[in-house]
């Protein structure tokens, strides 16, 4: 039995919703499918769920929503006339739309979360519909139904233990079942989602709670590529990574698939197949939990910018018990998360997302570290990205930070700082905006010009 999920893009439009069904129904064991709404057609389209926060946030300052609502409408409308669905198909998906937006707006959150979620709810609905008029036994799934349930927490939900349990169950159910993704409840019985892109969480849950022997994850490309391929153009393909290694990665800007998309297969001993929609028959890269250590010791490179830096020195710092945990308490009080944190003898820097950041918070941490812990300096630099060079292979070969740094070195880019994963299975570098696509491509030259994949 497989789980199979369908990217945003695999569900764009009619005719990809005809390329899923043929994928379906070429293999008997793709049993449950987990769909996300309507992504982007062309690279200037619009997500539906970006409509729809759009829509929910209009809401709630009193602004009509009319045009958005019915840009929503339009998607779902365009699909169903491609696929020759029965109007009542996209009236309920009105009606639904209109019920959710009138509801109770007294909690925000809730509000946009419900909202937030119809999109997959919706496309689900209709997917199943159309595989039905298709002459195929296929039932929508509700989350809630099926037993997913997740924390309270909105945009950004984990999903709850037992709900592993109730799910196996679905394994008895007949038919095609078509799961909307992102999204589940909570035990008060409301609609919380995963963070953005959180599809691919609900195919990993599935995954786990019917014990699957295999989670394909269908999208646009034909593989996982070794390096972002908006950066690098044709990059050579990766036929198989492990789970830490993919991890690593997504979390680095393998947008491919979602950075919490892996915890629950892995800890299921699933593998994961990432395969392409608009090429099914192009194998794919298969995520697994050992791999031969083949073609050298880097299997990918993913970079990331909006990045910033806490430096903070003060001679004798080593000698100073509980500094960083005072330093780190100063972060915390603002409610801020951190990345990394490269140190030596006398300094120590902390790597946060800047995103979280504003001026004032920003003038407000720095007073207080100088004040609380009597610093020698403490700088904050923005601008950073971070590349992170992963492979199993780095632990067994010795000279591989050599090797890159002396690639960047090469291509004429300043490494700001260096982190070694204790796992070592990845090394971080991090370098100014402005650099990060010079250094992946001169890191890109140094491991992958040779490989033959
Ligand atoms: N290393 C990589 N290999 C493959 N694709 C990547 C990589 N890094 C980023 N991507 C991007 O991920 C995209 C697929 O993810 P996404 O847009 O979320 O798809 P979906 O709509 O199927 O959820 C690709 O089109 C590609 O631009
Ligand atoms: N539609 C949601 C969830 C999702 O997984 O979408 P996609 O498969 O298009 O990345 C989002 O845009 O975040």
């Amino acid at each position: 039995m497989k789980v199979v999920k369908f990217g945003g893009s695999s569900l764009a439009s009619g005719k990809q919703i005809e390329k899923v069904f043929q994928i379906v129904q070429s293999d008997s064991q793709r049993k449950v499918i987990v769909v996300s709404a309507p992504g982007k057609r062309f690279a200037t389209d619009d997500k539906v769920t970006d409509l729809l926060i759009e829509c929910a946030e209009q809401c709630l300052l009193n602004n009509d929503p009319l045009e958005l609502v019915e840009m929503v409408i339009e998607r779902y409308t365009s699909i169903a006339v491609e696929l020759q669905l029965p109007s009542e198909v996209v009236k309920e998906i009105e009606n639904d739309l209109a019920g959710r937006l009138a509801g109770d707006r007294s909690k925000p959150k809730q509000f946009v979360e419900l909202v937030k979620a119809s999109g997959e709810d919706n496309h689900a609905k209709l997917v199943a519909a159309y595989f039905q008029k298709q002459g195929v036994e296929a039932h929508y799934v509700n989350p809630k139904d099926a037993g997913l349930f997740v924390s309270a927490d909105p945009g950004n939900a984990q999903v709850l233990q037992e709900s592993y349990e109730l799910l196996y169950s679905l394994r008895e159910r007949s038919g095609i079942l078509i799961f909307p993704g992102f999204f589940g409840y909570s035990k008060e019985g409301d609609v919380y989602t995963f963070s953005r892109s959180g599809s691919d969480v609900t195919g990993s849950i599935l995954a786990n709670g019917l014990k699957v022997d295999l989670y394909e994850n269908f999208t646009d490309v034909d593989a996982v590529y070794s390096v972002n391929p908006s950066i690098v153009s044709q990059p050579k393909e990766v036929k198989e990574l492990t789970y830490r290694e993919m991890r690593e990665l997504s979390y680095a800007g393998f947008t491919v698939l979602h950075d919490e998309a892996l915890v629950p297969a892995f800890k299921a001993g699933i593998p994961v197949q990432i395969k392409n929609t608009n090429n099914p028959s192009a194998p794919g890269t298969k995520i697994v939990s050992e791999r031969d250590n083949a073609n050298g010791p880097v299997i990918g490179i993913a970079s990331d910018q909006g990045f910033c830096s806490i430096y903070v020195s003060k001679y004798l710092m080593n000698r100073e018990v509980g500094f960083g945990r005072k330093l780190l308490a100063i972060l915390e009080s603002f409610g801020l998360s951190y990345e990394h944190i490269p140190s030596g003898i006398d300094d120590i820097s902390i790597i946060l997302r800047e995103s979280q950041f504003n001026p004032l918070m920003e003038k407000e941490i720095k007073r207080r570290i100088e004040a609380e812990l009597h610093t020698d300096e403490v700088v904050i630099e923005h601008g950073l990205a971070l590349i992170m060079v992963v492979g199993e292979g780095m632990r067994h070969n010795i000279g591989t930070t050599a090797r890159a740094s002396k690639a960047l070195a090469n291509a004429n880019v300043n490494i700001e700082m260096i982190n070694q994963g204790s796992s070592e299975v990845s090394m971080m570098f991090g370098v100014k905006e402005i650099d990060e696509k010079r250094a992946v491509w001169a890191l890109y030259e140094e491991f992958f010009a040779a490989v033959t994949v």
